[in-house]
């Protein structure tokens, strides 16, 4: 158990579920993507469920319906060639941030943390995405889930944000929506806080096991404290 603030000099933030509720996008892709293949519609809450493992795996739970099965080879290859295309041209249609994510996004970079945004997704979505909303001059760090050779929740991209911004892991804290989240932060040796409102897979957040759970952005800066340890 930590105690409250935690002492930290940098934050990661996750991006889909957490920054910005992009599942109407996500989903509206999905659908024109399963539409070309000739396959059925899935409800946004199911499509929603899906994502937070990066855009392979949310093409493949869409093909198979299952979240971690592996569909055919070749179909999956021409499914995601598809999405790639038709999520690049809904990006930012329907997508925003979430309530008070960036007024705590802003009150983190004020308080002086260095911010990155971790994300599973591909980066050439990420990078438009964040620009759109306003939120990339905030983040000093982006890495996505193809910046790395390993994403969330292998403990990569939170160890590389941390010798990047030169400091210990420890001195970090990863807020994010899923398990992915939490997963690479308890590896990494990070604290962690859950965002309640994101996706999840469907299941409560509560139940991640962070070390916090918030309701909003504008709460995480009085988690924290500004760790003055050299
Ligand atoms: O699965 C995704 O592509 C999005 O993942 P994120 O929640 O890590 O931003
Ligand atoms: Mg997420």
């Amino acid at each position: 158990m930590v105690n409250f603030p935690i002492p930290v000099r940098a934050v990661a933030l996750d991006l889909d579920g957490t920054l910005l509720h992009t599942a109407p996008d996500l989903a509206d892709a999905a659908n024109r993507m399963l539409l070309a293949l000739g396959r059925p519609a899935q409800p946004e809450a199911l499509v929603m469920t899906y994502v937070g493992n990066g855009a392979a795996r949310l093409v493949k739970r869409l093909l198979t319906g299952e979240m971690e099965a592996e569909p055919d080879a070749a179909a999956f290859e021409q499914a995601q060639a598809l999405f790639f295309e038709h999520y690049a041209e809904v990006l930012t249609r329907r997508s925003a941030p979430y309530p008070g994510a960036m007024d705590g996004v802003k009150q983190l970079h004020a308080a002086g943390y260095k911010l990155a945004c971790i994300t599973n997704k591909p980066e050439r979505f990420t990078l438009p995405l964040l620009q759109a909303m306003g939120m990339l001059p905030y983040f000093s760090l982006v890495l996505s889930g193809d910046s790395l050779p390993r994403k969330k929740p292998d403990p990569l991209p939170l160890l590389h944000m941390a010798e990047m911004f030169g400091v210990s892991p420890a001195q970090m804290v990863m807020i994010g929506d899923s398990s992915a989240d939490v997963g690479a932060a308890r590896a990494a040796g990070c604290a962690a806080i859950a965002v309640s409102y994101g996706y999840n897979r469907g299941q409560p957040a509560h139940m991640l096991g962070a070390d916090a759970v918030i309701d909003s952005l504008q709460e995480a800066a009085f988690l924290l404290t500004y760790d003055q340890h050299v």
